[in-house]
């Protein structure tokens, strides 16, 4: 039986996706890296689906493999989670190409739960994040430290997007004397800022609900700075699920990157 408490189950639940990842690439190889993709995003979706039915059969879920996922409720019948007051927001697999590009293992499975009473902005109640190539699992019921500071004059190391890194992050990573750190998947990026390989992870440009959840309550819980690139709070659970930037750093850094964004998000 899984863990009753809802971070230890969402752990748990990430964990166990991960594990299955693995098999599903260890069994099929990277020959067909399409039928990977499809093959990884549906088992792992489909665990947690049946997961999350078993053992919070009350809750909403909103999947990333869902059909309607993507789609906007602008009035009228919208899906049970708008209504809902706790909703299970997960990623069976973020960072899917990279899942199919043998030897990477920056890939991730999300899990967050987001409650309509929790008191934090973001509402986001629980969250793990699964690295299963990294053979590591960060969530909130084992609250991460906070991030040792670099040494000083190092550069301030900015993980970006892999394949769709934002125009403007060259332009801004020279006005404020950063480095930028290509890196598959939104889950890992944050796990990496959260562990201290990189200082900060900026995105813009688009991405969804899913993407963010979990990797921004664990950042959250580690004290890390999490917000939108204009410095808004990160909402979930809204009728339109699109949550298209962030910025998830060290404290520190948040004035002067927020600073350094103003600019580009009035562009
Ligand atoms: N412009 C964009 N529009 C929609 N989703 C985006 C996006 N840029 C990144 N994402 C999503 O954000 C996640 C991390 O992206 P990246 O690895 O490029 O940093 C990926 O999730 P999935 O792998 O779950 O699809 C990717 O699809
Ligand atoms: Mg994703």
């Amino acid at each position: 039986m899984p863990p009753e408490s809802d971070d230890a189950f969402a752990h748990w639940l990430a964990g166990r996706a991960g594990e299955l990842l693995l098999q599903v690439r260890a069994a099929r190889g990277h020959a067909d890296p399409a039928a990977l993709k499809v093959a990884g995003d549906r088992a792992a979706h489909e665990f947690l689906r049946t997961e999350l039915a078993r053992h919070r059969p009350t809750d909403a879920v909103l999947s990333e493999e869902d059909d309607d996922a993507r789609r906007s409720w602008n009035g009228g019948d919208g899906p049970a989670r708008i209504t809902a007051d706790r909703v299970w927001i997960v990623d069976p697999l973020d960072g899917t190409r990279e899942f199919s590009e043998e030897g990477r293992a920056d890939w991730a499975v999300h899990v967050a739960l987001w409650s309509r009473s929790a008191t934090s902005t973001h509402r986001l109640a629980a969250g793990a994040v699964a690295l299963p190539a990294q053979h590591r699992v960060l969530a909130t019921d084992s609250a991460p430290p906070y991030p040792p500071a670099p040494p000083d004059g190092t550069a301030v190391r900015l993980a970006v997007s892999r394949s769709r890194p934002p125009a403007f992050l060259t332009a801004l990573a020279d006005e404020v004397g950063a480095v930028l750190v290509p890196m598959g998947s939104a889950g890992a990026k944050i796990a990496a800022v959260v562990d201290g390989t990189v200082d900060a992870y900026i995105h813009a440009g688009g991405q969804y609900e899913w993407d963010s959840a979990a990797p921004v309550a664990v950042a959250t819980a580690a004290g890390l700075h999490a917000s939108r690139i204009d410095g808004a709070p990160l909402t979930y659970n809204r009728t339109d699920p699109k949550l298209p930037d962030l910025l998830v750093c060290r404290t520190d850094l948040a004035a002067p990157l927020l600073a350094a964004l103003q600019s580009r998000v009035a562009a």
